[in-house]
């Protein structure tokens, strides 16, 4: 039962009282219409043999036989009528008229008035009835009113041929069967019709529901059921999916977003926004395995302010911050596309030149210096001159891993620092 369709189980409610219904009200046609043509036919063997009895009381008497034949004839020419007899007082046949007469019913003997006996037999309905002589009796003249004397003088049977009516019965029955069939078959169609459609469209959204139970959001119904509380249905069912489907989107975005911004600032220095130490390590590994792999040559700027902590000193932390994103401006925009500056601690930065001679190197290290040197920082009314010692290391010789060329970097720095600052000094090995 649990596994039975909305759709099957609406059909059952709107076909099986129409079933119901329909062969209640049919049997009850044909039981009434057997009834009236069984009550046609007892009525018109009562009618015609109540009439015969009556009317044979001369013809037996006087043994007229062709006033017998002629009584015998009418009582034939009527429908169903398939013989007629007439029987004498001891029931003896004086005479019969059609076919198939089976002989005076048994309690036709015993009939002494007016009274019809009826019995079905082969086929047949038999109708009898005494034949009454009524003469008035005349013996007793002081009595006002006349006392009838009845005497039996015979009997008069008939017989109804039912077999046209039950022919009829018969073929009223196939015309009821035939005309609840075709009723039934369409209230089963008009059924089928309206469960469909109303089982489809809460199917297709029971579908619709476990799809999108189970992630998929991109999942929709026609609103096109026939039925109004179902488009509302189905509407609604969309736009709820539209809506989670919309929160769903923002809050993808959002996640790829707030992703991308983590791993922005992992990678980044908020206050200059240049890349950090740990982006610069990932730079230098790849720029070392790149000059591995194609022979790049690659040189490692370490560059360390000079004479910055005088302006945190006067200026305050912001003056100080504010220098730092001012240089950091400045060195940026002095090197090519290919190289790349990062923050790699309070006030070192770190640059990385790819594809570049010697000489180039040297140049491009030169103008930094001097660009930070000519940097003149005002604050509160004061002018403050800072400048940049640079180490430079290339990969080249036994300078050939990370750790390598860092260390090689931040020797050459120290020593730049050491011989006077505001200088570029490229490693030696000769300096260990
Ligand atoms: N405003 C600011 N100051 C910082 C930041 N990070 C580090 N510092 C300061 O930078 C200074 C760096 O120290 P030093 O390198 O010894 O200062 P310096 O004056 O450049 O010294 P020399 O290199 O010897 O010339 C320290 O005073 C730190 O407090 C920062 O993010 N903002």
């Amino acid at each position: 039962m649990r596994k039975i369709s909305l759709g099957v189980r609406m059909a059952l409610i709107l076909f099986v009282p129409s079933l119901a219904f329909v062969v209640v009200l049919g049997s009850l046609f044909v039981h009434q219409s057997h009834r009236e043509l069984d009550e046609a036919s007892l009525a018109r063997g009562r009618a015609i043999v109540s009439f015969l009895g009556p009317a044979a009381e001369y013809v037996l008497v006087s043994g007229n036989p062709v006033a017998l034949d002629s009584l015998m004839a009418r009582a034939l020419a009527q429908a169903e009528v398939a013989a007629v007899a007439f029987y004498d007082a001891d029931g003896e046949l004086l005479g019969v008229a059609g076919q198939g007469l089976v002989g005076l019913p048994s309690a036709a003997r015993m009939v002494e008035a007016d009274e019809v006996v009826v019995e079905a037999r082969g086929g047949r309905l038999q109708f009898a009835t005494a034949v009454l002589s009524l003469a008035p009796q005349v013996d007793d003249y002081s009595t006002p009113q006349q006392v009838l004397r009845t005497e039996r003088l015979g009997w008069v049977q008939v017989d109804l041929d039912v077999t046209a009516r039950e022919g009829a019965k018969r073929r009223l029955l196939l015309v009821v069967v035939a005309a609840v069939l075709v009723v039934l078959v369409g209230a089963l169609a008009m059924a089928w019709r309206l469960a469909r459609s109303v089982g489809l469209p809460v199917a297709a959204l029971v579908k619709a529901v476990r799809r999108m139970a189970s992630g998929d959001l991109d999942v929709r119904v026609s609103a096109q059921s026939t039925s109004e509380e179902l488009r509302a249905l189905e509407a609604g069912f969309n736009a709820m999916a539209d809506s989670i489907a919309h929160s769903q989107q923002t809050l993808q975005a959002r996640i790829e977003e707030a992703t991308a911004q983590l791993a922005h600032q992992a990678r980044h220095d908020p206050l200059t926004g240049l890349p950090n130490r740990r982006a610069f390590e990932e730079s230098i590994e790849q720029a070392v395995s790149i000059h591995r792999r194609a022979g790049d040559v690659v040189t490692l700027l370490y560059i360390d302010l000079d004479r910055f902590k005088p302006v945190n000193d006067t200026c305050g932390h912001a003056a100080g911050d504010r220098l730092l994103r001012e240089l950091a401006g400045l060195l940026r925009a002095r090197l090519r596309a290919q190289d790349h500056v990062f923050r790699i601690g309070g006030d070192e930065f770190a640059v990385i030149l790819r594809g570049c001679g010697r000489e180039d190197a040297h140049h491009i290290a030169t103008a930094l210096c001097d660009a930070v040197a000519a940097y003149e920082f005002v604050c509160a009314g004061r002018s403050f001159k800072v400048g940049a010692s640079i180490g430079m290391a290339r990969m080249e010789g036994m300078i050939n891993d990370v750790s390598a060329v860092m260390q090689a970097a931040d020797q050459a720095c120290y020593e730049a620092k050491h011989a006077g600052r505001s200088r570029v000094i490229e490693y030696q090995r000769s300096s260990d």
